[in-house]
């Protein structure tokens, strides 16, 4: 199997709040289609992508908040993104928000699944990093409450052969942080997807708001370049009920050059054909881990506390 794989990164425009899945869907179909026309065989999507961003609104009820959840995949609802990967031969990663049934009880978690070809779950991922609070926090001209609606993912890092590579999943705020990528380098990620949902706005700090296309930038090239990955880093993006979020979804090389970027806050289909073996030329010199990794001076990252 070849070890190019054309990818798609596909972002996506704001998604309203009264918008029902079943339009959100066909969207998301549509830039499949736009993928297949390219030759992509992957397509990478934002992090919720089937709804709009709900942790921004404190809610008590939990119906209504469940009514932001996915029981199944696919559903009735879903169902076409599957159809679509099965009839295209195009897969894809999805992020959205789970409600599990584990020993009877219900458990909501950040989610990303990776869907092959012939349209078969191949991986699941569900977010450990999450930001924002678990409080009604009145002063935010926002709320940002993962912490509240989600419990963090208790599944680890992990990775899947798939599209002829070794695949890793994150998801959003997981790519401020070092350790997702060196976990899943680690396991031998030759591209890592991660869906994102980032507010220009961050309320405790505003005066980094300027900062926030920087930052995103500067976390996900230094990740590929220090562990010789590909990374497809997907938006939600544009004004979402009254909400700014951060476009410039970017698919960045394993040399921490970003070779693809959107260029627009709406819905947009970048390709990049990644060259997996790529990954080589840093893993197998300046990062070898095997070579050049002290891993016995590193034991305090891995203690609490
Ligand atoms: N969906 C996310 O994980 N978003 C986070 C991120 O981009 O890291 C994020 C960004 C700004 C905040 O004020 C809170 C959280």
């Amino acid at each position: 199997m070849s070890r190019k794989l054309i990818v798609g990164a596909a972002q996506m425009g704001p998604i309203a709040r009264n918008e029902s899945r079943k339009q959100t869907v066909a969207r998301m179909v549509d830039l499949m289609r736009q993928a297949h026309a390219r030759g992509a065989r992957l397509v990478v999507f934002p992090e919720l992508a089937l709804t709009t961003f709900f942790p921004r609104w404190f809610m008590q009820d939990q119906s209504e908040v469940d009514a932001f959840f996915e029981r199944e995949m696919p559903g009735p609802e879903t169902r076409p993104l599957f159809e679509a990967a099965r009839e295209l031969g195009v897969g894809f990663y999805l992020g959205y928000a789970e409600l599990a049934q584990q020993e009877g009880k219900p458990r909501h978690f950040n989610t990303s699944i990776l869907v092959d070809t012939s349209g078969k779950v191949v991986g699941k991922y569900r977010k450990i990093h999450l930001p924002g609070h678990s409080q009604h926090e009145p002063w935010r001209p926002f709320q940002h409450l993962e912490k509240r609606y989600f419990e963090p993912g208790d599944m680890g890092f992990g990775t899947w052969k798939a599209f002829g590579g070794t695949m890793g999943m994150a998801l959003c705020n997981d790519r401020r942080w070092p350790e997702t990528y060196r976990m899943l380098a680690l396991q031998g990620a030759e591209l890592m997807m991660l869906g994102y949902n980032t507010p220009i706005h961050y309320p405790p700090v505003p005066e980094h708001d300027h900062l926030q296309g920087f930052h995103n930038h500067l976390c996900m090239q230094a990740g590929a370049y220090q562990n010789g990955l590909w990374v497809v880093g997907v938006a939600k993006a544009g004004k979402e009920e009254g909400c700014e979020l951060l476009g410039q979804s970017c698919i960045i090389a394993p040399t921490g050059e970003i070779v693809a970027m959107a260029g627009s806050q709406e819905d947009e289909l970048i390709t990049y054909e990644c060259d997996l073996d790529r990954t080589r030329e840093i893993r197998e010199h300046i990062f070898n881990f095997q070579l050049h990794r002290r891993p016995e001076t590193y034991g305090l990252i891995t203690e609490s506390g």
